[in-house]
């Protein structure tokens, strides 16, 4: 037989098989056709080997992407760009970055412990009904994993959790980091870009080591706090000055370990059941900030002013502005739901989280707020060391040493400026960016910090000595009008003594209180 008979031989097979087959289709009973499409599966599955997995974008009612499904897209990335021939681009991080994916109907090649495996991406697309005149299609992406059946165990137990795991770091290193704020019940953010590092924090080398170590063990620890029957959280407490970087310090770890930021507002929480909501609507790899928690709200007293209900009010240490005042009475946000708030139930939902409270004064808020197991890490940022300004000169005048460094050193030591003000002597003064120009003015800065600095504690020393002055007046004034009352009353004494003396003897003749002189007297 010739080829070309052979072909049409070939085709002619084919068409009867396909007429054969529509036909079977459109004249057979649907349930006969069920019940056959039923047992061929399982009759190919039966002598078929592999087994396929398939991952669907959208789970259930089609709103929510799986979560899976974009943990395999991120986990493919890198090997569809290596293997696939047809792919699919994406900007991220704010165009900054372009990640890769493969596209529709292309299959890329996986190994893990030796085991070879297959991925393919592939679409179904279904005709919906519309009385559009366009007709509107319905695509369902879907990844396939194809793999022997004899590493099912292997490739369900140990192979997705990777995929998982890893899919989720990827995504988190490409994703675009947020910057979120309370707004009623709900949070609204806006991309976080902050350049802050802990390269570029003014601080003392080993402290910043130990705190940036801390982050890190932290942020790994998932296993440890799991094995401990610890939620996934840490407290940090930042206090100091103002001025001294604590906002800065947040934007660094933010940036150091790839996490959102929630700047919770807590003057505009209306109450424990928001608070509540807005913590379980936070997502994990998140630091949850409550800037100057000493006057948010009035925590500090909360507990002292309970007791001392009744006694009059206590005065605030710090003057509070009217419109803050007027916020705080709409927030009845409670000292205790803070404290569920920072280790309830709720803060454990979903993953890790950094809670980070700063303030200015330290001593005023309540020690439960702020005891170990809640703020876990208590961070003092003070003012400005020589190292801690080596860091800013290197930042700001790329200067690693200079002839003037030794006297800003000398200077530092005997008088106190914030990062904050040192970095701003700091910023270029003239446009050919003279640094000498710039170490100088913070020289003559620091001179007259000294100079006030001394000027104020001898105005705070005779201020102590007036005041010691005065009380010593006072105290001798006191005494002189004790004696003064103490002569009066012995005075007092005596004279009604008399009196009674002779009352007495009056009315009985006699006096026997020992005033025999004055009974004689009377006698007589
Ligand atoms: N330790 C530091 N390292 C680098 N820059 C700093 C440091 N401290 C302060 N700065 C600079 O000073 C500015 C103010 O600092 P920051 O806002 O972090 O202070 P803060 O401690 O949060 O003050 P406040 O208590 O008033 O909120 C920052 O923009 C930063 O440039
Ligand atoms: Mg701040």
């Amino acid at each position: 037989m010739k080829p070309t008979d052979m072909l049409t031989q070939v085709g002619s097979v084919i068409a009867s098989v396909m007429f054969a087959w529509a036909m079977f289709k459109q004249y057979c009973p649907f349930n006969l056709q069920e019940y056959i499409d039923k047992y061929s599966k399982r009759a190919f599955t039966f002598i078929y080997p592999y087994i396929q997995i398939s991952f669907n974008e959208f789970t259930g009612d089609r709103f929510m992407r799986s979560e899976a499904y974009s943990c395999i897209e991120n986990y493919l990335g890198s090997r569809s760009s290596a293997q696939a021939k047809r792919l699919k681009a994406d900007a991220v991080k704010n165009s900054q970055s372009i990640i890769l994916s493969m596209d529709d109907h292309e299959e890329v090649e996986d190994e893990f412990q030796g085991v070879k495996l297959k991925w393919a991406a592939g679409k179904h697309i279904s005709k919906t009904p519309s009385f559009s005149f366009y007709p509107v299609t319905d695509e369902k992406k879907y990844y396939k994993l194809t793999f022997h059946k004899r590493n099912r165990q292997l490739i369900l137990g140990d192979y997705l959790t990777h995929v998982l795991k890893e899919g989720n770091e990827i995504k988190a290193r490409n994703r675009q980091r947020k910057l979120y704020t309370n707004s009623g019940s709900y949070w609204r953010h806006v991309v976080f870009q902050h350049p802050a590092s802990f390269e570029s924090l003014a601080m003392e080398a080993a402290r910043k080591q130990e705190i940036m170590d801390d982050l890190v063990v932290f942020s790994t620890a998932e296993e440890f706090y799991a094995r401990i029957g610890r939620a996934w959280k840490r407290g940090y407490l930042l206090f100091g000055p103002p001025g001294t970087g604590k906002s800065t310090m947040i934007a660094a770890m933010a940036n150091l370990l790839n996490y959102d930021i929630y700047d919770l507002e807590l003057t505009a929480v209306k109450d424990n059941t928001e608070l509540r909501k807005l913590l379980i609507d936070t997502t994990s790899r998140s630091i949850i900030v409550i800037e100057d928690i000493d006057c948010s709200l009035d925590l500090t007293g909360q507990r002292k002013k309970k007791k001392e209900e009744g006694e009059g009010d206590e005065k605030d240490p710090k003057p509070k502005l009217p419109k803050e005042e007027s916020e705080t009475k709409q927030s009845q946000v409670t000292l205790s739901g803070i404290l569920n708030f920072v280790d309830g139930l709720w803060s454990a939902c979903k993953g890790e989280r950094l809670i980070v409270f700063t303030t200015n004064f330290v001593e005023k808020l309540d020690p439960a707020l702020i005891r170990k197991g809640r703020m876990d890490k208590h961070i003092e940022l003070s003012y400005c060391s020589f190292e801690a300004f080596q860091i800013l000169a290197k930042n700001y005048l790329k200067l690693e040493s200079h002839h003037l460094f030794a006297r800003i050193q000398e200077l530092l030591g005997e008088t106190k400026m914030t990062p904050a003000e040192v970095a701003e002597h700091l910023m270029p003064k003239t446009i050919s960016g003279d640094a000498k120009v710039c170490l100088e003015g913070l020289i003559a800065a620091l001179e007259k910090a000294k100079e006030d600095a001394l000027l104020k504690a001898e105005e705070e020393a005779k201020e102590k000595e007036k005041e010691k002055a005065k009380a010593e007046e006072e105290a001798k004034e006191q005494e002189k009008e004790k004696s003064k009352a103490e002569e009066e009353a012995n005075e007092k004494d005596s004279s009604k003594a008399e009196e009674n003396a002779k009352k007495q003897v009056k009315e009985n003749g006699f006096c026997d209180n020992g005033n025999a002189e004055l009974s004689t007297k009377e006698k007589k």
